[in-house]
């Protein structure tokens, strides 16, 4: 690999000649591959760890490295929200998550979140009754992420699509903020050969300014005691201990310790005047890319009362005329606990939303553009209610709500496709929720001789062609 001359030479100067060449050689070899298990929809053990006889990512209870890439685009459970394709390193905010907030219900927010390996992740680690709210500026990369997190299919999100400094009204409002920075990635070289081209010392001066901006401009919305996560995907000190640096004595921020055992093979902190804690990983010392990670707690001297938790949702919107009572709760039956949920109507959408998060909501809905929250639950159509594909990936449908077919793998690649499909004569007529390998893969609505195929047409696979080896996730019993 051709490594830019004026990157070669600083990063050469910040590990020494021996590290920086063993880095070196390392980027021109094979590139790990990793997932994440979605365990709400695939337990650990029902799956088989065929692909994964290279073992599990020790910082993450659901990461695993494949032995081979899968045809990811042609496994039904991939679009099904089973697993997440993510690189292993950044798998360790895992660790911050539950070394730092534990237990404790929290609200979070995930800044910069598409296209959602983080935001998937954080909402797997996060203790029941947390809200999630995952952030991504550029419009079209926050679709991504919307459609990612439905695919994840838990209920407590949040999506949205702002700017950092349009939360400034929301003072005091999160436990925790996750800042996956947009920097140089200088630690996806190997990865992704555009990271290579497009990098600059010019751009490493733009990273850097950039990442300072966006952490002043978000910095008020943390409670005070609350904890910053700050990660990036690159190796300069710049974009890592000096901002890290920065944040503490511009905001008199603590820097706080992660526990990491010392076979991980973790780097710490690289400048040498001054020591707080830092974790980098180096692709040359542990397997995954470049990414660096720090963590910090808000002050609480300038505590100040928490304003959202009222419990009312001052923008509650009334049902739209054309929504009937019978209509919502019918919806509302298709939910497990559906007691912790309130159904609302939105046109002639209805969606279900955590009932102890109504006021953050509400606030939310005021001050950001808020693309998605909670689970889509259907669309009333004249007298029909249609099921929402959203309401199939998630895991808060009930079981019983619906009958359930189970397809073969070639019916569920058709289904993805959106292509119609027809069930045996012995299904049920009406909202049949597909299944593949007893998993939910979205719903048709059976007319008989064909049955009307649900699946949303901007998220359907768009080739036409079938790999001649195609490499699936395996369950135990195959
Ligand atoms: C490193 S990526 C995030 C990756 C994501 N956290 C994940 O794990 O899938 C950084 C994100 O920041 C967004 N971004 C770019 N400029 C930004 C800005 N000025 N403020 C906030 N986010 C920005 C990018 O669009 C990109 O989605």
């Amino acid at each position: 690999m051709d490594l830019p001359v004026s990157f070669a030479d600083h990063t050469r100067l910040l590990l020494g000649d021996e590290e920086y060449n063993k880095l070196a050689d390392t980027l021109n070899g094979e590139q790990p591959v990793s997932i994440r298990l979605n365990e709400e929809k695939l337990p650990d053990s029902s799956f088989s760890l065929f692909h994964t006889s290279s073992g599990r990512v020790p910082w993450s209870s659901t990461g695993f490295y494949l032995d081979r890439r899968l045809t990811f685009t042609f496994d039904p459970l991939f679009h099904a929200g089973c697993y997440y394709v993510q690189e292993a390193s950044s798998m360790f905010v895992e660790q911050a998550l539950k070394q730092y907030i534990g237990e404790t219900p929290s609200v979070m927010l995930d800044l910069c979140a598409a296209p959602g390996g983080k935001s998937t992740h954080a909402r797997s680690v996060l203790p029941a009754g947390s809200l999630l709210v995952a952030n991504e500026v550029i419009r079209n990369r926050s679709q991504i992420l919307a459609e990612n997190l439905t695919k994840w299919g838990h209920p407590g999100v949040v999506v949205t699509n702002n700017d950092p400094a349009d939360f400034a009204d929301l003072e005091g409002f999160f436990d925790v903020i996750l800042t996956d920075v947009p920097c140089s990635g200088e630690g996806m070289f190997r990865k992704d050969p555009v990271a290579v081209s497009e990098w600059s010392p010019e751009n490493v001066e733009i990273c850097w300014q950039r990442q300072r901006r966006i952490i002043s401009d978000i910095w008020p919305s943390l409670k005070p005691g609350g904890l910053l996560i700050y990660s990036t995907c690159t190796y300069n000190i710049k974009e890592n201990e000096r901002n890290i640096r920065w944040i503490r004595d511009e905001f008199g921020a603590e820097v706080l310790p992660v526990d990491v055992p010392g076979f991980w093979n973790l780097t710490g902190n690289l400048i040498d005047d001054e020591y707080f804690p830092v974790y980098r990983f180096f692709p040359h010392r542990t397997r995954g890319e470049g990414f660096f990670l720090a963590v910090l707690r808000k002050p609480e001297e300038d505590a100040m009362q928490v304003r959202y938790k009222s419990g009312t949702n001052q923008n509650k919107k009334k049902a739209a005329p054309t929504v009937s009572k019978e209509q919502l709760s019918a919806a509302r039956a298709w939910l497990l606990s559906a007691e912790d949920y309130e159904v609302l109507s939105n046109g002639l959408n209805i969606t279900a939303f955590p009932k102890e998060y109504l006021a953050e909501l509400s606030a939310l809905q005021q001050n950001l553009r808020v693309i998605q929250a909670g689970v889509a639950l259907a669309e009333v159509k004249g007298k029909d209610l249609i099921p929402s594909h959203a309401l199939a990936m998630s895991t808060v449908l009930s079981c019983g709500a619906f009958p359930r077919e189970e397809v073969s793998y070639e019916q569920a690649i058709a289904y993805l496709r959106k292509e119609a499909i027809v069930l045996p004569d012995t299904a049920p007529r009406g909202y049949v929720l597909l299944m593949y390998k007893n998993v939910p893969l979205g719903f048709v609505k059976n007319i008989g001789n064909r049955a009307n195929n649900l699946y949303p047409q901007e998220w359907r696979i768009r080739s036409g062609y079938l790999p001649e080896e195609i490499l699936v996730l395996q369950h135990q019993d195959e």
